[in-house]
């Protein structure tokens, strides 16, 4: 008797099928928790917006319960290294806590997190000098480099400090939709943030620091709502005065008129999702390094 034929397209055809039927139980079952982990997102940010709902007197450990993979001891060891109390509630955390508890549901959700940072402040309080301090110690943090019409200072780079370019070139870069934001500083030149470098390094999963004026600050927050904004404060007003006086770069007059402006920018920092206190440069550049963190990325 010849051997029963073995029927080989038959057990192909069934594994195949088997291997289908996994991979979307696989797809099926990372949707669910990716959804989960998104409404988990989105109770957050109704619990910060709206301070006396239902979403802001849960606890954040609660929150991290909802979600299906996350036992009490994962929950516990999370809330551990996001630095967040066990009874916090939601609506009680700090600007911190918030940016670190929203980047890391991102994260888990395959959202990308917020990790673009304006450093805004006052003429004088040390914008400059901590950036320079954040590009110098923190290589990780990129920088976004400005494009300005006004002519360099002595020691500054192009493509470092800024882009120098002419005025023909930055009405260019306005008109071909090139600047995320731009604005006229101290009534003189244009400053503006090239969109391309910036989108590029968010998509790397890199963290961005921008130096732009309240102006620049402002318009960042209405077109990427997510970007988190950083105030820049002097110790003392007698201190912002020696800095910009001390720094020898303005003549009497337009010193005067940048001490105005200060003034009106300096009542804007309630705006603002966290202040810094420039008192120590290395201090204070941690300080904005911090608050830029991203938990396990
Ligand atoms: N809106 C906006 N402001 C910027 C940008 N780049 C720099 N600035 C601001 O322009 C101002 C002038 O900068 P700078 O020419 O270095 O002079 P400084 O204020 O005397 O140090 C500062 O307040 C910066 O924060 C930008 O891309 N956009
Ligand atoms: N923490 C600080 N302590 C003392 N001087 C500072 C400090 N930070 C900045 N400065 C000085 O203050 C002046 C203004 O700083 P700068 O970075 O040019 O300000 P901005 O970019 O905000 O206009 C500079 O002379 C700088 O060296």
């Amino acid at each position: 008797m010849s051997p029963r034929p073995t029927p080989p397209d038959v057990d192909r055809v069934a594994a195949g099928i088997a291997a289908v039927a996994a991979r979307r139980a696989r797809a099926a079952v990372k949707n669910a928790v990716a959804t989960r982990e998104r409404t988990a997102l989105d109770v957050a940010e109704t619990g910060w917006a709206e301070p006396e709902s239902a979403e802001a007197s849960l606890r954040v450990r609660e929150l991290l319960g909802s979600i299906p993979s996350l036992g009490p001891t994962r929950t516990a060891r999370i809330l551990d290294e996001l630095s967040i109390s066990d009874k916090k509630r939601v609506g009680g955390l700090g600007v911190r806590q918030r940016v670190v508890l929203r980047d890391y549901l991102q994260a888990r959700a395959g959202g990308r997190p917020a990790r673009l940072t304006v450093l805004a402040g006052p003429t004088a309080v040390g914008k400059g000098t901590v950036s320079t301090y954040i590009r110098e110690n923190y290589p990780d943090v990129s920088l976004s480099v400005s494009a300005t019409t006004r002519k360099p200072r002595p020691g500054e780079v192009d493509g470092v400090h800024y882009y120098f370019v002419s005025d023909a070139e930055f009405d260019r870069m306005i008109a071909e939709n090139e600047m995320l934001e731009w604005a006229i500083v101290h009534n003189s030149y244009r400053y503006g943030t090239p969109r391309g470098p910036i989108d590029a390094a968010l998509a790397e999963g890199k963290r961005v620091l921008l130096e732009i004026d309240l102006q620049g600050a402002r318009s960042v927050r209405a077109v990427m709502p997510e970007a988190l904004l950083v105030f820049l404060l002097p110790p003392t007003w007698a201190e912002l005065v020696r800095r910009l006086t001390g720094r020898g770069t303005e003549d009497a007059a337009e010193q005067q008129r940048r001490l105005e402006t200060a003034r009106v920018e300096l009542a804007a920092q309630d705006e603002f999702d966290a202040k810094v206190v420039n008192t120590e440069v290395s201090e204070a550049a941690r300080e904005v390094v911090e608050l830029m963190a991203v938990p396990g990325a």
